[in-house]
């Protein structure tokens, strides 16, 4: 299963193909809407997500409801783009529009990719980088999560996406999928517990009066995985580095972390090992799951568990030292339009392209032309694992 994005942040619209994905697979369409509405929200976000409201169109690879295993297309329309039609359309400008317009920009952020993108592609209107460097991308990524999510919540695969850490406030209680269904968290920070919830919710607040920015850590957990996803044979086989790569592609995301993570580096192994246990009805399982799921690069059957941390937004009202790349003068930063946390957003983002490597995975290791047919193959190959 190959995908490609395309899209650009005010541009008129966001879309993804989607290739490799097997036919015969049921899609309930509004859940999927629900998870890129669950995208948009999260406190902290700026205006423009009062502006867009996240719905798609299924362009091609659908039909009454079920995929033909064809190339989906999936498009979102950019509803902020009606403000944006002269300054993001294609057509050329006469010089006395683009005169008017002055709208070039050519102060770089601190923490973005506007300096370094304009040097690369030769570029002096800095809007040029900030268009596709902006994270509105993730919205077309988290489409195809969702689609991805729809093959395994057929394969009883269920996962979910929590928020840990909002700056200094840390909330890592237990949480349950049936307890987060319940759980209205559109607009919330997706904690545990309501008492973090709101302490975060504060931070949140006092951070953005200061002018300031805010990250943290979140994460995704992957409940009923099939066991022996990806490979140990090797180096580019191995799902957890796949997962890694998927979750530092994220705008903004830094570092990546299995189960304990990097707790490992002072945990003796006697404590850090998972030890092997073997019942009737469960087969195969370990005591503890501090390796998140994976051993050689492969699924234990063992919840994955992930965690990534999210570096604070780089777009602030607090002035931060700079160079205008045609006067070379310094300057201190202009007040722009931005999220101040986007941290509980992008659990969500995590949580798709976890989804994403998952979903890649099966497709690679079973037959999928035809989705029954995965599903047997899936079938026979989990009893013959329980039966090792
Ligand atoms: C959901 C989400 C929303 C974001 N919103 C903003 C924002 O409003 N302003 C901003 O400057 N950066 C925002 N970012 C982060 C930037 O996109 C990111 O820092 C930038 O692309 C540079 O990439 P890097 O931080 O990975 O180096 C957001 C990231 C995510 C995942
Ligand atoms: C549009 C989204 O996030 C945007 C990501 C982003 C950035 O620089 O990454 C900057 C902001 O965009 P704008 O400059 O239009 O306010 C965010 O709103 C989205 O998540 O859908």
């Amino acid at each position: 299963m190959r995908f490609m994005t395309a899209g650009e942040s005010h541009g008129p619209k966001l879309s993804a193909i989607v290739e490799g994905f097997p036919a015969n697979l049921p899609i309930d369409k509004e859940r999927m809407t629900s998870e890129l509405i669950k995208r948009q929200g999260g406190y902290g976000r700026g205006r423009r997500m009062q502006i867009e409201k996240d719905t798609f169109q299924f362009g091609s690879g659908i039909r009454h409801g079920k995929t033909l295993g064809s190339p989906i297309m999936i498009e979102i329309t950019n509803d902020d783009f009606k403000h944006w039609s002269k300054i993001m359309g294609s057509e050329p400008l006469t010089p006395e529009e683009e005169e008017s317009m002055k709208r070039v920009i050519t102060k770089p952020r601190p923490g973005h990719a506007d300096l370094v993108g304009g040097m690369k592609y030769n570029m002096r209107d800095l809007r040029n980088i900030l268009e596709r460097s902006s994270a509105r991308e993730t919205a077309s990524r988290v489409a195809v999560g969702a689609l991805c999510k729809e093959l395994l919540h057929a394969l009883d695969i269920r996962m979910f996406s929590r928020v840990n850490q909002i700056g200094t406030v840390k909330d890592e209680g237990d949480y349950s999928i049936e307890e987060r269904a319940t759980r209205p968290d559109d607009s919330s920070v997706r904690m545990v517990s309501e008492e973090k919830t709101k302490e975060a919710e504060q931070l949140i607040d006092e951070t953005k009066k200061k002018g300031d920015s805010i990250g943290g850590i979140v994460e995704v957990i992957v409940e009923n995985p099939i066991p022996g996803l990806g490979s140990y044979v090797h180096y580019d086989r191995k799902l957890d580095s796949k997962i890694a790569a998927s979750i530092v592609s994220i705008n903004a995301f830094k570092g990546v972390e299995f189960g304990i993570g990097f707790m490992a580096g002072e945990t003796p192994g006697s404590q850090v090992q998972d030890e092997i246990l073997y019942s009737e009805d469960r087969g195969y399982y370990r005591r503890t799951n501090n390796l998140g799921g994976f051993e050689g690069g492969m699924t234990t059957g063992m919840p994955v568990v992930v965690k990534a941390v999210m570096k604070p937004i780089p777009t602030l009202y607090k002035p931060l030292f700079s160079v205008d790349i045609n006067t070379k003068e310094p300057f201190k930063a202009t007040i722009e339009r931005s999220d101040a946390c986007a941290v509980p957003a992008a659990s969500v983002v995590c949580e798709h392209m976890v989804a994403i490597e998952m979903a890649r995975a099966i497709l690679e290791k079973f037959p999928h032309d035809d989705f029954n047919e995965l599903e047997e193959a899936v079938s026979k190959y989990k009893t013959r694992v329980s039966e090792y």
